[in-house]
């Protein structure tokens, strides 16, 4: 079987063909309380309600998306309680097995079938586990499925776990990049997310779905003057997380400074892509450094064009204390210089000049304008808890600002972020249930292509509590341009 293998991706609201996901593991279930902070969850998750309440919804809109012969005419019998949920069990004979929507447990699967990547896989996660010899060699008995298992959730009986388990790996957005036909891997900052960052390099150097695009491969490494000098130095640890990195445009990328990425990695970042010529412009967005904000894909993701879903306090109005009066304005009470936002935008054929941007809103509505060709007039900017304060901090710590496009204007987001719902259904989206939906599109009283400036609504109970949305939850391989 010939083997679908093209990467292209130059903007955040082309249709999407090709996304890789991953599914709530077991490991979601093994977060304690005491850990759950280091592990990056702001709450313990119920496995069982994640999945088959939840992320199962996302599973079947992708496939009636990007692969509808998967799933048309056949959801009676997928969600059928007798079937228990074999369709979305990576490994079942029932399960939904895409070429368009990518499970990473399958890939994983598929290059451990090799001796010696197996065996370099297990010697690199124990070394970075501290295993004992003997469980090393204990692991290589394993088979392909087994051992893919016991990388994500660290246990292999379900019982005794050897490592912890690796729960965030559902943000396929944090582990790589496609910019162009380029591939740049991540460099996680939290230790809960390194383990990902060793799995997710073996399978795009060594799964044949990558194999056109090895030498596109970008890796970022630590300066020797961060590990030469003294810790507390101004030479920066390198880190990097993809929820740091927008591609706008075939042009133009923007990069993300935050808690997660550090502006050494964001200055070599833009360094390689502007000397191997895969954009022209790069921007800098740096972002407070706070839990809240984690990545700049937490405060504001692309709708279509012309749309955004932005965190008011980035907003022209309130960067530049226009909503407060004289004195509070030339005090600058509002915020502190650490907390201010900072864009910085550079062209590769003059890189001495950078632009300055003051706030978030003004970058957004010059890349609709300069990078996508849409009248200023047009460009609207929706506002996380449609700009209410306490509502718009809250809708935002719950990801009403990291939507996923499946294609201009049709959007995923959680059904929890009621002002931001009602934003956008006063700039004129529909608004629809994604249970409702997939009746729809199930019964064939309308089709993906009608779609037009929709929010589809996800449950996100237990989802929210792991801090991401759909935008963390996909890593777009292909979007038509
Ligand atoms: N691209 C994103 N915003 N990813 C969100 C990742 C959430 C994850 N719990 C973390 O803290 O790392």
């Amino acid at each position: 079987m010939a083997v679908d293998d093209s990467i292209q991706v130059t903007s955040e609201t082309g249709r999407l063909r090709r996304v890789l996901v991953h599914s709530p593991d077991s490991g979601l279930g093994k977060v304690v309380p005491s850990k759950a902070q280091d592990w990056l969850f702001e709450d313990i998750v119920h496995l069982d309600t994640i999945r088959r309440n939840e992320y199962d919804y996302y599973v079947k809109l992708l496939l009636y998306f990007l692969d509808e012969r998967k799933i048309k005419g056949r959801l009676a019998h997928i969600d059928d309680p007798a079937s228990e949920r074999a369709f979305y069990k990576p490994g079942h004979r029932a399960f939904y097995h895409s070429e368009k929507v990518i499970e990473l447990q399958v890939l994983l699967t598929e290059i451990l079938e090799s001796p010696s990547i197996k065996s370099q896989l297990v010697a690199s996660v124990c070394a970075i586990e501290a295993c004992s010899y003997e469980i090393q060699q204990e692991m290589m008995g394993y088979t392909p499925a087994a051992l893919a298992r016991v990388f994500f959730s660290g246990t292999y009986n379900e019982t005794v776990l050897i490592f912890p388990p690796i729960p965030n790996f559902i943000f396929t957005r944090d582990i790589g990049i496609v910019i162009n036909n380029h591939i740049l891997l991540n460099k996680p900052k939290k230790e809960a997310r390194k383990r990902e960052a060793l799995i997710a390099k073996y399978i795009f150097y060594h799964h044949p779905i990558f194999a056109g695009y090895r030498d596109r491969i970008i890796e970022l490494t630590d300066t020797q003057h961060h590990f030469l000098l003294p810790k507390d130095s101004a030479a920066e640890k390198v880190t990097l997380e993809g929820g740091d990195v927008m591609v706008v445009s075939k042009d133009h990328i923007l990069v993300g400074v935050s808690e997660r990425t550090s502006r050494e990695a964001a200055a070599q970042v833009v360094a390689h892509l502007f000397e191997r010529g895969v954009v022209s412009k790069a921007t800098i967005v740096r972002i407070p450094n706070k839990r809240d904000y984690m990545h700049i894909d937490t405060v504001f993701t692309q709708v279509k064009k012309d749309v955004w879903v932005m965190l008011g306090d980035f907003s022209r109005e309130r960067t530049k204390g226009l909503q407060t009066d004289d004195i509070h304005r030339a005090l600058r009470i509002q915020t502190h210089k650490a907390d201010r936002l900072e864009i910085i935008q550079f062209e590769k054929a003059d890189t001495a000049h950078p632009r300055f941007f003051e706030s978030l809103e003004d970058l957004l509505i010059d890349v609709s304008v300069s990078d996508l060709g849409c009248a200023a007039e047009d460009v609207r900017i929706i506002l996380s808890g449609n700009d209410e304060f306490p509502y718009d901090a809250r809708e935002q710590w719950t990801d009403s600002c990291n939507l996923l496009a499946l294609r201009e204007g049709v959007v995923l987001g959680y059904d929890r972020n009621d002002r931001t719902t009602e934003a956008f259904r006063m700039a004129g989206f529909d608004i629809v249930d994604v249970r409702t939906l997939l009746a729809d599109l199930e019964a064939g009283r309308l089709s993906v292509d009608a779609l037009n400036d929709t929010l589809v609504l996800m449950p996100s109970a237990e989802l929210s509590r792991a801090r991401g949305g759909f935008h963390c939850m996909s890593m777009p391989l292909l979007r038509d341009e």
